[in-house]
């Protein structure tokens, strides 16, 4: 692939008949301005040997810098903007200010990546004024390793923000909000700090304290002592998020007074502090009742210069101009986006490696901000959050495609070709509890349908597909082996998506075995052995990694769906001409869930042995009064046991009541009792019943807010 400036210069010209060796030395001349930033350190990391008496001159500042005053006039008036110009004897570096001359460095770097120094000209600057990542998702966060990496990325993909707020650290939450840091987490955030400094990052330290904060002094001088403590350790960002709360700290007016009191005496008074950030309770359209006011009330008191996070239409949502026009109006300033991907808590059997696309390449003028909300798979992640930082920085040039396919070779230079098969097969959600989906194999899809197609409606096989196919599956197993064999490439890379690797080579494998099948449906010896194999892969897919209750996934949206229906539909074809009763079902879920609760009603349910289970969902549900979920067997089972956790004490379960049904018609209820004294997971005393459905409804007259936690029941062997 051609070379490219990441991410891509708003203007960027090349002499193209001419070009310069790399100088070995050269004298610099540096504006007084960069003196503490890091700007110079950079270049002189590059640049290594600097000769008072070099030929070669390096002449670099920010406007108001006697060393770059002759090129004031060509430094773009943006922020973070800057002048970069390659002469044969010199070269440029003027920045709008420090962080747009680091930016300047970070372009020359790519360029001092090519065996010859281009003429280029560069007058750059960034679209959206904030952009980086939000680590503010559910389940392991990130290692010290992994967010030192990171740091270092977003100073080479020009982010500027690192906003640190993982769902699971109880330092950030409930129950140690209040509590400053034991002395070893400390010395870790510290490094962190500087690290971000180096890369011109600022980093934001969040609060998470709405699930339990009380509104009075105390808990307000507790919160603002754990920030002065976060800014004894170089912390100059700081955020509130009082999103997946329920009850005190959701009320609109407390939570404007308090970000206004920490604006006014803390943030204002520290002079050398980012604008503050919050993330409201009511964070995206699905969730907001204009006339209930909260938002409004926000946009109203809360002071100026606060920013207020939103996600979208929905939790999960791309961000077009209809999604700005609705909420910037009611939060009376441009929204500081958090957007929802590759973020994969609420589908952590999958990787989201496909590209980023579906956000409006026309609304940078509409958001102050715009963060992602990455995967636990920090390395993973980078895939789309190098596309973020391509979107974010230039929007108009942005494509989709081909910042996925340099992101790629970003990650894994050598081994580019099987990352992106790879990341090609394993890109889409699954079904799952926000309805968020993305594509996958897309340049198969047309060879999938036309193979399925014809063996479906005619019992042909296409030719055609059917090798293009069976060429991707030679790939897919060779790209497997290619990268969990890659060595020191990117070894933090493949120890995260190793499960995967192992999983995507059963796929293509089980994709060879079923391309032979549908061969031989009519020989009644030679089809065997291929069924067999074929269902021996099945159960190596599915009993695939201990720490994936359910498994981990791989070409779930085209791959496996395709596979399997020829499996079933060769299987069949066998069956009929032999009289035979071989299995002729890929994969099974004897389990459905039905709902008239909008965040229920999407849910998958997932089977693993006697185990079976409704996926959990992170955030607060609505459950309408009245509102009900059944979950149907495919026939009369025997249950063991079924637990419950919605996230409440045992007040909050009177509420609802759970019945049992073995017709569907008659229902009785079951009991639920607390499991451990204080914790909120109930189970039932269904032991020995057998049951067709299982029904929750909230009999309570009036909407509940409840998480849902979990929804598991075993069967009774
Ligand atoms: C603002 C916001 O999106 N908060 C949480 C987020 O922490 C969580 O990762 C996700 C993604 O599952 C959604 C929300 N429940």
């Amino acid at each position: 692939q051609e070379f490219r400036l990441q991410p891509t210069p708003q203007n960027y010209t090349v002499q193209q008949d001419d070009s310069i060796s790399i100088p070995r030395q050269y004298r610099l001349m540096a504006g007084n301005s960069l003196n503490n930033g890091t700007a110079l350190p950079l270049l002189r990391s590059l640049m290594p040997e600097e000769a008072p008496d070099a030929a070669f001159r390096i002449y670099i500042g920010t406007k108001g810098d006697k060393v770059v005053s002759s090129y004031r006039k060509r430094i773009p008036q943006k922020s973070e903007g800057y002048f970069l110009k390659i002469e044969k004897d010199r070269i440029i570096i003027a920045g709008a200010d420090e962080r747009g001359t680091y930016y300047g460095v970070q372009t020359l770097a790519q360029l001092l990546t090519l065996d010859k120094l281009p003429l280029a000209e560069v007058a750059d600057y960034p679209d959206v004024p904030y952009r980086g990542v939000v680590e503010g998702f559910y389940g392991t966060p990130w290692s010290q390793e992994d967010r030192i990496r990171q740091l270092d990325f977003y100073g080479r993909n020009k982010m500027n923000v690192y906003l640190y707020g993982p769902k699971d650290d109880p330092y950030h939450s409930t129950p140690h909000w209040r509590k400053p840091y034991p002395a070893q987490e400390a010395e870790r955030l510290k490094q962190l700090v500087d690290r971000a400094r180096d890369n011109n990052v600022i980093f934001y330290w969040a609060i998470h304290p709405g699930q339990d904060i009380r509104w009075n002094e105390e808990d307000r001088e507790l919160l603002l002592q754990k920030f002065e403590s976060m800014y004894q350790l170089g912390v100059r960002g700081f955020a509130v998020f009082f999103d997946d709360i329920s009850g005190e700290g959701t009320k609109a007016d407390k939570q404007a007074e308090l970000l206004n009191y920490i604006d006014n005496h803390f943030v204002q008074v520290k002079k050398d502090v980012a604008p503050l950030v919050m993330c409201p309770t009511e964070y995206n359209k699905s969730w907001t009742k204009v006339e209930g006011g909260y938002l409004t009330t926000l946009g109203e008191k809360l002071n100026k210069d606060i920013q207020i996070m939103w996600t979208g239409n929905r939790v999960i949502a791309t961000i077009d101009r209809p999604t700005l026009d609705f909420i910037n109006p009611l939060i009376k300033r441009k929204a500081y986006i958090w957007w929802n991907f590759p973020v994969s808590d609420y589908v952590r059997d999958h990787l989201l490696m496909g590209p980023v696309y579906g956000n409006g390449l026309d609304i940078e003028d509409g958001m102050s901000a715009f963060v992602s909300n990455p995967m636990e798979h920090a390395e993973a992640s980078k895939i789309s959050l190098y596309s973020v930082a391509d979107y974010t920085w230039n929007m108009e040039k942005f494509d989709s495609d081909t910042s996925w396919r340099h992101a790629i070779k970003d990650l894994m230079p050598l081994h580019a070709e099987y990352l992106e098969t790879f990341a090609a097969h394993n890109s889409d959600l699954g079904k799952n509890g926000h309805g968020f989906r993305r594509e996958e194999s897309i340049r198969l899809q047309p060879a999938l349908s036309a193979l399925l197609k014809s063996y479906l409606e005619k019992g042909e096989i296409d030719e055609t597909a059917y090798n293009q196919v069976d060429e991707e599956c030679r790939k897919i197993i060779l790209s497997a082996d290619m990268l969990l064999a890659s060595g020191n490439e990117n070894r933090p890379l493949i120890d995260e998506i190793r499960p995967w690797l192992t999983q995507f080579k059963l796929v293509g494998e089980y994709g060879k075995t079923v391309l032979e099948m549908m061969r031989l449906p009519q020989q009644e010896k030679a089809f065997l052995p291929g069924h067999a194999h074929a269902q021996a892969l099945q159960t190596l897919m599915t009993d695939n990694d201990a720490r994936y209750p359910q498994g981990v996934k791989s070409g779930s949206g085209q791959l496996m769906p395709t596979f399997d229906a020829l499996f079933e539909a060769s299987t069949k074809q066998y069956n009929q001409r032999f009289h035979t009763a071989l299995n002729a079902r890929a994969v099974y879920s004897p389990y459905t869930l039905e709902s008239n609760v909008q965040q229920l009603a999407l849910l998958p349910t997932q089977q693993k042995g006697k185990e079976g289970s409704i996926a959990p969902s992170n955030e607060v549900i609505l459950w309408q009064a009245g509102g009900s979920l059944t979950l149907s067997m495919d026939r009369p089972r025997v249950l063991a046991t079924l637990r419950i956790d919605l996230g409440t004490k045992e007040e909050g379960y009177t509420h609802f009541r759970l019945e049992t049904s073995l017709d569907g018609k008659t229902w009785r209820n079951a009991n639920l009792q607390s499991v451990w004294k204080g914790y909120t997971m109930q189970k039932a005393d269904v032991e020995g019943q057998k049951v067709l459905k299982i029904r929750l409804t909230n009999t309570s007259g009036s909407e509940q807010k409840v998480y849902f936690k979990a929804f598991r029941l075993t069967e009774q062997e």
